[in-house]
């Protein structure tokens, strides 16, 4: 990992891409926790070994639970418990891991015990009360330890006493899959309802993994989900698809460096909403061919083209289209993303802040919109406010243009620990 505090990007080597990267963060941490409450053994493999998936793993070995890690191979092994916490007190930390913060307080906000939750700093400030509020429906008892509706907080269940729960998503979808996931805990059957907006392909990915682990959920009406009882998930062995999210900017480098971009074993058929992001590249002009081990993108052949597009359920790609807009030749627009202001950093401020400081002309139109003008970027320091996407995607502007600066390139750690010595092997 690089570990200075700032990176002068490089500029590119004119070269067809083609990398490789970690496992899903997302599948990562939900296969974590479906095989700690299934019966048995479950072997995961593509296992992502970051931040975020670190804190998950230690967060269950902390609870009690027998986990190996051959982090070499990537694969973890867990001796699920049938939903049954081996340790009745404990202390969890989640750093600043979304996932595990909302998945591991859903379960253990079901469990009976008395359990420490802990976090960095920039968790404490991220939302919760949404889901915390929804447990203590369900019967959970929480005793914040300083403010209140945010981490540090101890929760227990002493009986859950009720099987109905309405879930606001309005700032997370993450809410609905951390109750999801647990639902399993419940001994009749459970319902929950959704209320509030916001993208649900993550949901969708957390339905069908459910799936995968032998429990159906059923949609009688779009914002229900009902799950029958005594449902159970049943150990396996599962293989974890690489990270599209990670992928993600090795595809926005096509247009930006004119270099087809291919990134191994990320197909078309994935439990992984950003695949939509490489239509909206399709769209911008970009062509992309699936090939038996992965998908190759070529840069357009006439013009990179702007446009108006939806964002909602694959946001954390926004940041990536932000960074690279100024070279289509006409206006992008993003929509549908006024929920990123509550993520690692205020994303939208974090866009507005960098592209104003590499000369582009960019406005927010509402809060839910921002609109970027085609412009040459100039070399800059990009402030990444502890935000892993921010470096990540502001890294693609600087593979063309000269001086610019990554500001503590090791925030990447949370999701994809060696970006930037991938990236060099791209570069001159
Ligand atoms: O469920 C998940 O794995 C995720 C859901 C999304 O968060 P929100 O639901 O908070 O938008 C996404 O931004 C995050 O990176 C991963
Ligand atoms: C929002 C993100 O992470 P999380 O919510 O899982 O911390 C992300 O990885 O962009």
């Amino acid at each position: 990992m690089i570990l200075q505090d700032t990176y002068e990007i490089k500029k590119a080597d004119i070269i067809p891409v083609e990398v490789s990267v970690p496992g899903s963060k997302s599948i990562t941490n939900r296969a974590l926790l479906i095989a700690a409450l299934a019966n048995g053994k479950s072997v995961l493999k593509g296992v992502l070994f970051s931040d975020d998936s670190r804190h998950f793993l230690q967060a269950l070995q902390d609870l009690g639970f027998v986990v190996e890690i051959d982090e070499p191979h990537a694969v973890v092994s867990i001796e699920g418990k049938g939903g049954r916490v081996p340790k009745t007190k404990a202390s969890v930390d989640v750093g600043s891991a979304g996932t595990a913060a909302r998945f591991l307080t859903a379960y253990l906000g079901l469990c009976e015990g008395e359990y420490h939750m802990n976090s960095s700093e920039q968790m404490k400030k991220r939302p919760m009360e949404e889901l915390l509020q929804a447990l203590q429906d369900l019967g959970a008892e929480v005793t914040y330890k300083e403010a209140s509706g945010h981490f540090p907080f101890v929760i227990g269940n002493s009986g859950v006493n009720r099987h109905e729960v309405t879930i606001d998503v309005e700032k997370s979808s993450q809410f609905l899959s951390a109750l999801l996931i647990s639902s399993v805990l419940f001994q009749k059957e459970f319902r929950i309802h959704v209320k509030g907006h916001h993208g649900m392909a993550y949901v969708e990915m957390t339905v069908a993994m459910m799936k995968q682990f032998g429990v159906e959920v059923q949609r009688p009406a779009s914002d229900t989900f009902v799950i029958a009882e005594h449902t159970a998930y049943q150990a396996r062995e599962y293989q974890i698809e690489p990270d599209v999210s990670a992928a993600s900017y090795f595809y926005a480098m096509c247009p930006v460096v004119g270099v087809p971009a291919k990134v191994c074993h990320v197909h078309w058929e994935s439990l992984q909403g950003d695949t939509s992001f490489l239509h909206v590249l399709e769209q911008m002009g970009c062509r992309t061919e699936e090939e038996p081990d992965g998908i190759r993108m070529y840069p357009p052949t006439e013009g990179f083209l702007g446009g108006v597009f939806d964002f909602s359920a694959f946001s954390d790609q926004a940041l990536t289209l932000a960074a690279i807009a100024c070279f289509a030749s006409e206006t992008v627009e993003i929509t549908g993303i006024g929920h990123i202001r509550y993520q690692e950093c205020d994303r939208f401020a974090a866009i507005l802040t960098n592209l104003k400081a590499m000369g582009i002309a960019c406005e927010q139109l509402d809060e839910n919109r921002i609109v970027i003008h085609p412009g040459k970027p100039h070399g800059c320091k990009i402030k990444t406010f502890e935000d892993h996407r921010v470096a990540m995607a502001f890294a693609i502007p600087g593979l063309v243009t000269d001086g610019i600066v990554i500001e503590n390139p090791s925030c990447c750690r949370k999701t994809f620990e060696n970006y930037f010595e991938i990236l060099d092997t791209l570069c001159k």
